[in-house]
């Protein structure tokens, strides 16, 4: 016998951070109720004295205790900070890894052009992984025959380009980004005639390819409709001359749509795609893709099989999630775009129960989100029915014992098509526990924060690879409306979550662990930040302005505790920006990129949540634009900011730079009278215009197309006059 085979994975905790981390929470901490010490008693001294106005002193407050509350939550993804290492090349042979379905979803081919989409679809297909055990399926929500004739196009290409990339070892799925890449992706055969002869065959398909998709886009917005039958169609082979076992099967799904009904977005979309895949494939792992997110490494559904096929931690993990990586990246990360804000908390969430969804990305349990073990067989099955709808076909497919019938032509029989259908249509859902407790939750317009809370309270764990050739690659936001409109998403619907009973702070603690939970409650309440940075963003500069201190005098010890506090989270952030290797200049970006969130995405995230629970604002997904404007392109490479932003977004950001710039300017004339009680302030503000500086850069100083529009400019000079205005007022109680 040989002896226990060596592990597939290792998880390693990052003893130096985790060092550094807790002495920071210490310190801060302490430093944190000093303040409030001198807080506590200051606000006794002034009720009785009245020697600073009220209100503004009580609002200054209640913004600090805001960001210490953000601050605490914080520190939970800071506990426990874990690398984890997974070992691909002890896996076991081809003939044990089990099955994998590849979900893609698309909604409309003139936001999202088909030859990424298509490119997405030939990277999954010409993933590291046996034929037959790997199956692709592209769900359509435009229902448009643009992307049905796309999906034929490319299914024909992928005949080329997926034994190509096996028989050469490509380390690039992804047939544009493999053709437009260094040699390094095919080392091992550089000096090949054969290759060489081989590549230029391919080069030439993937023209042609290229060119059928750009014809065939031509009425792309037209070709939607939100009204049609559901169709599903498996690519096969027509002329039957070649052998399909080389293969991996492609499935094109359009889902019914008919006006008035309601289909929950991707939430709904993935519902379909797991309900299809169910009877056709059934694998019992599925990877999540968006259109606009090839696979880059072909290496990633077998590195989470090293978690899957790890008897110790498989039965509790519910998904295996990798980073979204962007290939559209400027080496100035202005919009925040490559998301490492969020990477970076993904360390530390790894040390817990694990991350939690982000989307598209992760290989995920079908039995996590069925919400179901195997089902034995004398489960009653009207009950089955009740929960997982109509269909005896896919409640069979919940069996160990099922064998999904598919002819070996891949032609599915006229049975098995009317079973398709229904599974696919629109009203399957009703009545049924799909979208509440089985598959993707309908709740949100983020459907995978709700689904991931939902399955981590469930008891399942999650883990965080990010090995170091990315797995996936997509396109981020290169502009500053779109990252906007994005984030003004995101964190509407992780508000919907906030206000509702699934309130981590409330639905968490009884279910999963208190630090998981805090991680979630930071994630899903990052929007009422809005109130302590309109609070510190309005009252100081005012403040400053009327000559009212509100933070203690230089000559005070207590300068001291507040100097540290803003100091050494400074710090940290400069800190855990190098830890993770960016360059410093992004502690700046990411700063921005905080801000300007805080001040307009989530403002109208929090108030669209309010009018939405009291049934006054119906959610919509506005899709993320995955066409390229060139001149917005080139601006983003420079890192200049491009504000051609819709006003409603722009102009509270530009408010609120007036009022501390104009603060400044005014109130440095008053440092000369007073400058040990007013320091603080005038320092606060300083900050705030420093860091900003795009903004009074975009608003004064830019004369090219991409600055703020002057009637933002004099609106906004106008709004922070009347906040000054009603502002002065506050000062008098
Ligand atoms: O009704 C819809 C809307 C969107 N999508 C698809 O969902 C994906 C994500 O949409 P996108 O417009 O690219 O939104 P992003 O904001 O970029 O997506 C992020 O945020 C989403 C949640 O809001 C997550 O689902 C995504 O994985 C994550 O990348 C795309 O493939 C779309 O085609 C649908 O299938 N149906
Ligand atoms: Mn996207």
């Amino acid at each position: 016998m040989d002896g226990p085979s060596p592990p597939l994975n290792a998880r390693r905790v990052l003893t130096k951070d985790l060092i550094l981390n807790r002495l920071y929470m210490l310190l801060n901490g302490i430093a944190i109720l000093a303040l409030f010490y001198y807080r506590a008693t200051t606000l006794l001294r002034i009720i009785q004295t009245r020697e600073t106005p009220l209100l503004p002193y009580l609002i200054v407050i209640f913004s600090e205790v805001m960001f210490t509350f953000f601050w605490l939550l914080y520190q939970a993804y800071r506990w426990k900070p874990v690398k984890l290492e997974v070992y691909p090349e002890r896996l076991p042979g081809d003939e044990k890894l089990p099955p994998v379905d590849v979900f893609i979803c698309t909604a409309d081919p003139s936001k999202e052009p088909s030859l990424g989409v298509m490119n997405t679809v030939v990277s999954a297909l010409a993933l590291d992984y046996p034929p037959d055990k790997l199956a692709v399926y592209l769900q359509d929500d435009g229902g448009s025959y643009v992307t049905l004739n796309a999906i034929r196009e490319a299914w024909k290409f992928a005949r080329f380009w997926v034994p190509f990339r096996r028989k050469y070892e490509l380390k690039i799925a992804c047939p544009a980004a493999y053709l437009s890449s260094k040699e390094s992706a095919h080392e091992k055969f550089i000096g090949s005639n054969e290759f060489a002869a081989e590549k230029k065959i391919i080069e030439k398909k993937y023209a042609e390819f290229e060119e059928a998709l750009e014809k065939n886009s031509v009425n792309a917005s037209a070709s939607v409709s939100r009204d049609h039958p559901p169709l599903i169609e498996v690519m096969t082979d027509e002329n039957g001359d070649s052998d399909l076992k080389e293969m991996p099967l492609l499935v094109y799904i359009a889902r019914e749509k008919r006006p008035g009904h309601p289909h929950h977005f991707k939430g709904g979309a993935l519902n379909v795609l797991l309900r299809v895949s169910a009877v056709i494939t059934n694998a019992p792992y599925f990877l999540v893709l968006d259109c606009d997110m090839y696979c880059h490494n072909p290496l990633s559904a077998r590195l989470a099989m090293c978690f899957y096929l790890d008897p110790k931690i498989a039965p509790k993990i519910a998904w295996v999630q990798f980073p979204q990586k962007f290939h559209n990246l400027s080496e100035h990360d202005i919009y925040g775009g490559s998301l490492n804000a969020i990477y970076k908390s993904a360390i530390g969430f790894d040390g817990l129960q694990g991350p939690n969804l982000y989307g598209c990305n992760f290989v995920m349990t079908r039995e996590s989100i069925y919400g179901t073990g195997k089902i034995e067989k004398d489960v009653d099955l009207n009950q089955l029915k009740k929960t997982f709808g109509s269909s005896n076909e896919f409640i069979k497919s919940l069996y160990k014992s099922y064998k999904p019938q598919l002819l070996e032509d891949r032609k599915p029989s006229a049975e098995l098509q009317k079973e398709l259908q229904l599974l696919a249509s629109c009203t399957y859902d009703n009545g049924t526990d799909w979208g509440e407790e089985v598959g993707y939750r309908y709740f949100t317009v983020v459907e995978d924060a709700i689904t991931s809370l939902s399955l981590h309270c469930k008891g399942w764990i999650s883990v965080y690879i990010d090995p170091a050739s990315p797995c996936f690659l997509g396109a981020t936001t290169t502009n500053l409306n779109d990252m906007l409109v994005q984030q003004t998403r995101w964190a509407f619907g992780l508000m919907q979550i906030g206000l509702s009973r699934f309130n981590p702070l409330i639905y968490g603690p009884l279910r999963m662990s208190i630090l998981e939970s805090l991680c979630y409650a930071y994630n899903f309440l990052e929007s009422l930040y809005v109130f302590p940075v309109y609070g510190l963003a309005i009252i100081p500069p005012i403040c400053l302005l009327y000559g009212i201190p509100l933070y203690p005098k230089v000559s005070d010890p207590y300068f001291i505790v507040f100097a540290f506090i803003f100091l050494s989270s400074r710090l940290k952030h400069v800190q855990e920006t190098i830890a993770f290797g960016d360059p410093l200049r992004n502690t700046v970006y990411e700063l921005r990129v905080w801000m300007m969130k805080s001040v307009a995405c989530y403002f109208y995230a929090i108030l669209n949540a309010i009018l939405d629970k009291i049934g006054l604002h119906e959610a919509n997904f506005s899709l993320t634009s995955k066409v390229v404007d060139d001149e917005q392109e080139t601006r983003f490479k420079q890192g200049i900011y491009d504000f051609q932003v819709s006003t409603m977004l722009l102009v509270p950001l530009c408010s609120l730079y007036i009022l501390n710039l104009a603060a400044f300017i005014i109130g440095m004339a008053r440092l000369f009278q007073k400058n040990d009680e007013l320091l603080a302030q005038a320092v606060l503000s300083f900050f705030v215009v420093i860091v900003n500086y795009h903004l009074l850069e975009g608003m004064f100083l830019r004369k090219d197309k991409g600055r703020i529009a002057a009637s933002v400019t004099l609106l906004s000079i106008a709004i922070s006059a009347i906040i000054l205005g009603c502002g002065s007022l506050l000062i008098f109680y």
